[in-house]
């Protein structure tokens, strides 16, 4: 399996591009099953993540095919197919966001249930109680889930928990719905925004994405469209962080400021002066790092999925930094890797403390699941020595080019292929 080493660099500096964000593009391909013409999608990140779900519409019958560097075309016209196979269900649990699409598209879907991941068990009991509530029933069987309906009618449906799958699924099953549907606590995200635009340009009728209350009122067909993946504010922030914790200067481009508030805000508690300039932001980094403490929640709430990142930087923070995980009940798997290097960290229920320390080694160091890679890659750049991380399958489902982007800011990194 590859390896990527990272040794010990000089400040980070320059520019950086970011790529589309992995966690729309992946909804909203799986939309891409509810039109019946020719959908074009631009600023695809080219990840293993990506590929996967590709290979899932191509397996249910859509046609699917790169075009420039980004672009994606799909045609889903002819989907015929509504069962996912397990394999390509275990390789990612995002998976999951055909079902919402091929329930209303073709009444009826079937897959083998996600498990959970290094992070968490992650159910899917809110997907479910979604579909249920437009009329759907669920049948679960062997390890495999199934849900039927010869007509689904909208309906009011309360998450007990703004979850961001959840929504994009009861969305994507409710846009041919009979009637009216309301999802009430829903996500706010940036990638629930995205994806119900998208769905609106093919046709659909969604209003409130964004607020946590999104109004759908059914229609009969959908067509095709052309969409551009907004930003991923999570490489974006791992990129900032870079600048950070290397006390470089760097300009991370195409990015939307307003959707890594909490991370700017954090970058500046630690010391950070961070300029934001139309769609890029500069971090430059400061001798002197002071601790600070964070609470991931919900969007607009300090991301979990920076927290990992976030974490190495507090590492070599002067003083006792705080970590508050309320999202998911399990993600700090990279604790463990970054007390190999040399980081002095004390897990207590859902909290890490972090006392920071003059300076970090490089060791042999797993990646145990996709941001606690990047965390990894963060904290290789400033340990004595060389930081050598394997699984880093992980990495790729979610950072595109990540050696290469890396480089060009001055970093030492390079992958080991086995
Ligand atoms: C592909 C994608 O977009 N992934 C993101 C998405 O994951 P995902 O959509 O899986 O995350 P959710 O928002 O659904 O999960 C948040 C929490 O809700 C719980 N839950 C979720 C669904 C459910 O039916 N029942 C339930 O209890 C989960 O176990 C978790 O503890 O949002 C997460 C939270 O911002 C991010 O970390 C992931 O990067
Ligand atoms: C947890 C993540 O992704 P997924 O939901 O696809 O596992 C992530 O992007 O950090």
């Amino acid at each position: 399996m590859d390896k990527i080493m990272v040794e010990k660099s000089p400040p980070l500096k320059g520019n950086v591009r970011v790529s589309g964000a992995k966690n729309s593009a992946l909804p909203i391909l799986a939309a891409s099953l509810l039109g019946t013409e020719d959908i074009i999608l631009e600023e695809v990140p080219r990840l293993k993540d990506v590929d996967v779900i590709c290979e899932v519409l191509t397996c249910l019958g859509a046609k699917v095919e790169f075009l420039d560097e980004g672009i994606i075309k799909i045609n889903s016209k002819n989907i015929d197919n509504y069962e996912t196979p397990y394999e390509l269900m275990s390789k990612m649990r995002a998976s999951f966001l055909v079902m919402g699409p091929l329930l209303t598209r073709l009444g009826k879907t079937k897959t083998s249930l996600p498990g959970g991941c290094a992070i968490g068990t992650r159910p899917i009991d809110l997907h479910l109680k979604g579909f249920k509530a437009l009329g759907a029933e669920i049948d679960v069987d062997h390890g495999n889930i199934g849900a039927y309906a010869k007509r689904l009618v909208g309906d009011r449906i309360y998450l007990d928990f703004p979850s961001v799958g959840a929504t994009e699924n009861i969305m994507m099953a409710a846009v041919m719905a009979e009637g009216e549907t309301i999802i009430d606590n829903a996500a706010m995200e940036p990638e629930i925004v995205d994806l119900s635009n998208f769905l609106n340009k093919l046709g659909a009728d969604v209003k409130g994405a964004g607020t946590s209350t999104i109004k759908i009122k059914g229609v009969k067909k959908l067509g095709g469209a052309t969409h551009s993946v907004i930003p991923d504010r999570i490489e974006a922030g791992t990129f900032m962080v870079a600048g950070a914790i290397t006390k470089g200067d760097v300009v991370v481009e195409n990015v939307i400021s307003n959707h890594i508030k909490p991370v700017i805000a954090k970058l500046r508690e630690v010391g950070c002066k961070v300029y934001e300039n139309g769609d890029s932001i500069r971090v430059v980094g400061t001798d002197k790092l002071k601790a600070t403490d964070i609470k991931t929640l919900p969007y607009p709430g300090f991301p979990t999925d920076m927290q990992a990142q976030f974490m190495a930087l507090m590492t070599i923070c002067e003083g006792t930094s705080v970590v508050i995980e309320t999202v998911f009940e399990n993600r700090f798997m990279h604790v463990d890797e970054l007390k190999r290097m040399g980081a002095d960290i004390k897990i207590d229920g859902r909290s890490a403390i972090i006392q920071g320390v003059d300076s970090l080694m490089g060791a042999p160091v797993k990646a145990t699941d996709l941001r606690a890679g990047a965390a990894l890659v963060l904290a290789g750049l400033v340990a004595d020595g060389i930081t050598e991380i394997g699984d880093v399958y992980h990495i790729d489902r979610g950072y595109e080019k990540i050696e290469e982007k890396f480089k060009r800011l001055g970093a030492n990194i390079y992958r080991v292929e086995k």
